[in-house]
């Protein structure tokens, strides 16, 4: 079972994958962290230009956790889970995913992931902007996973609270979704994929529909 969530940000699709892997028994892939990782190596190298972001994301050693309770980063060998939901890396991040070669690279290791994860014996649920569509278009379930854009900054705002301004908030949503989605189709459907609408849902109610298309595909 592979189960692929997009959307754009705050929809919901961390926290939506977490829940249905729990819920199912599956792996669990957040593939936006590992450009988070190479953002936060090329701020550490003060490296910018696409050379550069490039030759970093291909010599990685980078390790991501597929366990949805601990799904720790490492990169180049420091534990940086907590480092990369840092704002200066959101802020950042988009500068690297736009570098098709860059994509290219962690789309590689992303299917490296979901491959040896099924040889284990076990299904995985992954989530980011190009799941559906380019790093399993052939997964069980896919889903594009939306929102109204006041709900997705309200979450963002409630989630890094007060010390985070609106306009800070706003950059990390709708600006960031304007640059991503010119590398990425998550503002469409694509053939296939599912439209799940968390606007007025609760998490729980969430991952209940994604729970249910998954049993449609064993039914
Ligand atoms: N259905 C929901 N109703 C209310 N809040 C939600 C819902 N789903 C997620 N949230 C909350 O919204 C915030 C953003 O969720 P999450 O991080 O899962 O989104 P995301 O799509 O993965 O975002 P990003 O792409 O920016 O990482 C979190 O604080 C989460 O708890
Ligand atoms: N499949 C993906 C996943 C993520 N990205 C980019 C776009 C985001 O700005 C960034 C961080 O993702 P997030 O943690 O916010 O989900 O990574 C992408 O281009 N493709």
């Amino acid at each position: 079972m592979v189960i692929a969530i997009d959307g754009p940000s705050g929809s919901g699709k961390s926290s939506t994958a977490k829940g249905v892997a729990r819920r199912l028994g599956l792996a669990f892939l957040d593939t936006g962290s590992m450009y988070r990782a190479c953002a936060w190596q090329a701020a550490e190298d003060g490296v910018s230009d696409a050379a550069d972001l490039v030759a970093l994301a291909r010599a990685a050693d980078l390790q991501v956790g597929t366990d949805p309770d601990d799904a720790r980063v490492r990169m180049n060998g420091t534990d940086v889970t907590e480092a990369i939901r840092l704002p200066q890396i959101s802020a950042e991040v988009s500068k690297v995913a736009v570098v098709p070669e860059v994509r290219g690279e962690l789309v590689r290791r992303q299917r490296e992931i979901v491959a040896d994860t099924l040889a284990g014996g076990r299904g995985i649920v992954l989530e980011g902007r190009d799941t559906t569509t380019v790093v399993t278009p052939e997964a069980d379930v896919r889903v594009l996973l939306v929102a109204d854009p006041d709900a997705r900054v309200a979450r963002r705002h409630a989630e890094l609270g007060e010390v985070v301004d609106v306009a800070a908030v706003s950059d990390q949503v709708i600006r960031r979704d304007r640059d991503d989605s010119t590398v990425a189709a998550f503002t469409e459907a694509a053939d296939g994929v599912v439209v799940v609408d968390s606007t007025e849902l609760t998490l729980e109610q969430v991952v209940d529909a994604v729970v249910a298309l998954a049993g449609k595909v064993h039914a």
